[in-house]
């Protein structure tokens, strides 16, 4: 008697959906090609792998994905259609389902684009759990902890904020006041287009991080991109165009972005992804801020009013 055949869970299929699938080839409640069993006789390693495709899509369907259903689909796939694995109670003389849309059929195959995302995520998630040995005074590098939240410090919104604010009003050059009229400029476009991703994107952080960040806006909830990242590539690429720095000090703010967007793994506050997504937004946020540089020349208003002050 061949035994049941089971899920990658290692259920017997059709136990979920439908009590009626017993026997191997019967199929759902009125329905004779209803059958996940597939038959007894027929249970090869390719049917196997088809039915794996299948579970995996179920995944991916989410919770709503109806089991029933599905397996419906998959019995009408051109590949048990093509009769090499004839389904039990489906006879010759039983008509042939019609032919599912094209996008349904594609449904069954997961593209190797969503495979690899789907890899990513997972590699991500695992090493991102690894790494985040500061996520807490009890992990195994607790004890530079506080190191860590000194670096989140000198990356954060406020002080860049009020350190920009407070040079421009002691500035007393005109080629100063631009320079950091454009630092402000880029400050507030960072805030304003994370909060709009990590809006979008909703990404929870990660379950190992403790939410004890100093002054955080509601989108701050969400981890994608990290922020700090993306003001760290921003601002060292922002410094290294426009102050005349010693090669010693260059390297410096190199490092202190790398560290500091390190330390948002280390620290749990992020995925390594977050973070690399940060510097490359960061990265690219600059080249928005010096195609759109603010001067005397195409924002006279802007520096007639600062003048006036
Ligand atoms: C003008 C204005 C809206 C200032 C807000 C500055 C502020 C509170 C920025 C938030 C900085 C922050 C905590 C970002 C989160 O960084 P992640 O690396 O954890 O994403």
């Amino acid at each position: 008697m061949p035994s049941p055949r089971r899920n990658v869970e290692g259920r017997p299929l059709g136990a979920s959906a439908s009590s009626s699938s017993s026997g191997g080839g019967g199929g759902g409640p009125g329905s004779p090609t209803h059958g996940g069993g597939g038959g007894g006789s027929s249970s090869s390693s390719s049917s196997s792998s088809s039915r794996f495709e299948f579970q995996s899509l179920l995944g991916s369907r989410g919770s709503g994905a109806d089991p029933t259903c599905a397996r419906l689909r998959l019995s009408e796939s051109p590949v048990h259609r093509r009769g090499s694995f004839p389904l039990a109670g489906a006879g010759p003389s039983q008509a042939p389902p019609p032919p599912l849309p094209e996008e349904d059929r594609m449904d069954l195959n997961p593209s190797f684009l969503g495979i690899a995302l789907r890899s990513l995520l997972a590699i991500d998630l695992w090493l991102s759990k690894k790494l985040g040995v500061c996520a807490g005074e009890s992990s195994s590098w607790g004890s530079v902890r506080p190191l860590m939240k000194l670096l989140e410090i000198s990356g954060h919104g406020i002080p860049w904020l009020l350190g920009t604010l407070y040079c421009l009003s002691r500035s007393d050059s005109w080629a100063g006041r631009e320079v950091l009229m454009n630092l402000l400029f880029a400050l507030l476009l960072d805030l304003l287009l994370v909060a709009l991703l990590k809006g979008l994107v909703r990404r929870r952080r990660p379950a190992h991080n403790q939410m004890d960040m100093f002054f955080t806006l509601s989108v701050d909830k969400y981890s994608f991109p990290s922020g700090h990242a993306t003001r760290a590539a921003l601002v060292s690429r922002f410094i290294l165009n426009h102050l005349v720095l010693a090669i010693p000090l260059r390297v410096l703010v190199v490092l202190w972005a790398f560290i500091l967007g390190l330390s948002r793994v280390l620290l749990g506050r992020h995925n390594v992804t977050d973070v690399a997504f940060g510097f490359l937004m960061g990265y690219m946020q600059y080249s928005i801020v010096d195609y759109c540089w603010l001067s005397p020349h195409n924002a006279p208003l802007l520096f007639a009013l600062w003048n006036q002050q």
